[in-house]
């Protein structure tokens, strides 16, 4: 489903990503994790060509994308959504607007777009929201938009940098729900990248650790379960201990 082979990235003379071989199955929540400045974004990026690889070929839904002509690539990019930490919504843009645009971009027909908005908006939970502006939203309910407008034109892949980075617990909570959804009904294959080590054991099957740019290790994970986190004040003692020992 997503395979990179040999692939590096520098920037000026800096090697962010050092010829890093990966395959993510067909339908698996697949991890990266890492400290800060290990690449993790950048390995994503390079996924739907945000960044262009220096070296090596990235294959995605059975397509090398590191081969295909500018329109093969904007073409094959619509099978791939992607949320951000930051949601990126268009301010002056309503909800539905929001989500519209994927649609739009994408050559949607208009007579098929309010349906499909419609559709996506309501996958996520927020389909009264719809004349709503993103400063009236919370954090999750801005992500849950962003999830919305990444899933409109039906990917196959879903690429999330740092999605519940800047949420409480009780959001991260239902927006892992939200994606795990998107997996297990949708079938959509999700990266999801963290530094959390909590947040990627409660949804990935899989996790890579990157260090320095290099994939240090995959590791198989049994996940802990999207409900084990919780607003319970135990919840919060324990982790404040623990961060404390
Ligand atoms: N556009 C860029 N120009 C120059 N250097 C960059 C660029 N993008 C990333 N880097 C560098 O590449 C390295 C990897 O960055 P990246 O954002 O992928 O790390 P990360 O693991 O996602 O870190 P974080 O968790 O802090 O976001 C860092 O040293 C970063 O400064």
């Amino acid at each position: 489903m997503i395979t990179l082979q040999n692939v590096s990235k520098s920037f000026s003379q800096f090697e962010a990503i050092k010829s890093v071989n990966l395959t993510i199955e067909k339908g698996e929540i697949h991890g990266l994790i890492g400290a800060s400045g290990a690449g993790k974004s950048t390995l994503l990026r390079l996924m739907n060509l945000l960044e262009l690889p220096d070296t090596g070929d990235v294959e995605v839904n059975g397509q090398t994308l590191t081969r295909l002509s500018a329109k093969e690539l904007r073409r094959a990019r619509k099978s791939i959504g992607m949320i951000f930490q930051h949601f990126h919504l268009v301010a002056n843009k309503t909800v539905f607007d929001n989500v519209a645009v994927a649609l739009q971009l994408a050559g949607s027909r208009k007579m098929d777009i309010r349906s499909r908005v419609e559709e996506c908006l309501q996958f996520v939970g927020l389909e009264q929201m719809a004349g709503k502006y993103p400063a009236q939203l919370s954090g999750g309910q801005k992500q849950r938009v962003a999830i919305a407008r990444a899933l409109a034109n039906n990917p196959q892949v879903l690429l999330c940098d740092e999605p519940t980075s800047s949420l409480d617990p009780n959001t991260t909570a239902e927006i892992l729900t939200v994606l795990k959804n998107i997996n297990e009904q949708l079938g959509v294959t999700i990266v999801f990248v963290s530094h959390e080590m909590d947040v990627v054991k409660r949804i990935c099957r899989r996790v890579s650790v990157m260090e320095a740019g290099e994939i240090y290790e995959t590791v198989s994970i049994e996940p802990i379960g999207i409900q084990a986190i919780n607003s319970h004040p135990e919840y919060f003692v324990q982790q404040l201990k623990r961060d404390g020992e």
